[in-house]
């Protein structure tokens, strides 16, 4: 199964309205690489006009409840409504500022494949798991826990972005990311057979235009989710380069 790769773009809590520029420069510029599928996901107010631009828009979270008296929050419809094609669900950010817990990153994903939208299943391990060695079996019980009861592997995506890595500059060695992105990919198969072939696994955590080729080129790695590297074409379009170049 050849699984096509797939650059995301997270801007977290970043971006006016003249950031929107950029948007367009990165989606015009990923339309040379027409073997790589790239996606921006931008705070809530950008999406609608963000997908205005043309280019596959996401949000960061939804709330598991279509509607409702919920202050704040924003629902997978909404999303979609919006003209967004995806969401991030279970980021660490979310998971630790948002007391976020399994069951509620499962709830998220299966509202949003109910509205339509592809889903984005973050997992990852906080620095002491990583070294006393646990760092695999804490992210497969994160899989388990958060994936939906029933999906189309064809929409889910899922992320590893050890925290520890999140903006920090420090890479897992390739080594390492091969060897959990095979263990995903194992769990996936145990949990739902041949369709896991279909399931992208996104590496993300300090991806850049430096290293973007090897970690993308690393066994069973289909793709990044990229943080503070998607903020400006100069820096988002050559991790899409590396992407196509890798294939
Ligand atoms: O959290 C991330 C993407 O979701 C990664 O962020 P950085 O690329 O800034 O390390």
């Amino acid at each position: 199964m050849v699984r096509r790769k797939y650059v995301v773009g997270n801007w977290k809590m970043n971006g006016l309205s003249g950031a929107l520029a950029e948007a367009e420069a990165i989606f015009a510029g990923a339309r040379a690489h027409e073997a790589v599928d790239v996606a921006l996901c931008p705070p809530f107010t950008l999406i609608g006009p963000m997908a205005a631009l043309g280019g596959a828009t996401g949000g960061q979270d939804c709330h598991p409840q279509p509607s409702g008296a919920f202050t704040g929050s924003v629902s997978a419809p909404m999303l979609a409504d919006a003209g967004a094609a995806l969401v991030i669900v279970g980021h660490s950010e979310r998971r630790e500022g948002f007391a976020e817990r399994d069951a509620d990153v499962k709830a998220k994903a299966g509202a949003a494949l109910t509205a339509g939208l592809s889903v984005i299943l973050c997992v990852g391990e906080p620095l002491g798991v990583r070294e006393s060695g646990g760092a695999i079996d804490y992210v497969l019980a994160q899989v388990q826990g958060s994936l939906p009861g029933d999906f189309d592997p064809a929409r889910l995506a899922v992320a590893y972005e050890p925290i520890w890595a999140i903006g920090t500059g420090r890479v897992p060695t390739i080594e390492d990311v091969a060897a959990m992105h095979g263990a995903i990919r194992a769990a996936l198969s145990d949990r739902i057979g041949e369709g896991a072939a279909a399931v992208r696994l996104l590496y993300g955590g300090s991806v850049n235009g430096d290293n973007a080729a090897d970690l993308l080129g690393a066994r069973d790695v289909d793709g990044a989710l990229v943080g503070g590297a998607s903020l400006t074409a100069a820096k988002f379009l050559p991790i899409v380069e590396a992407a196509a170049r890798v294939g």
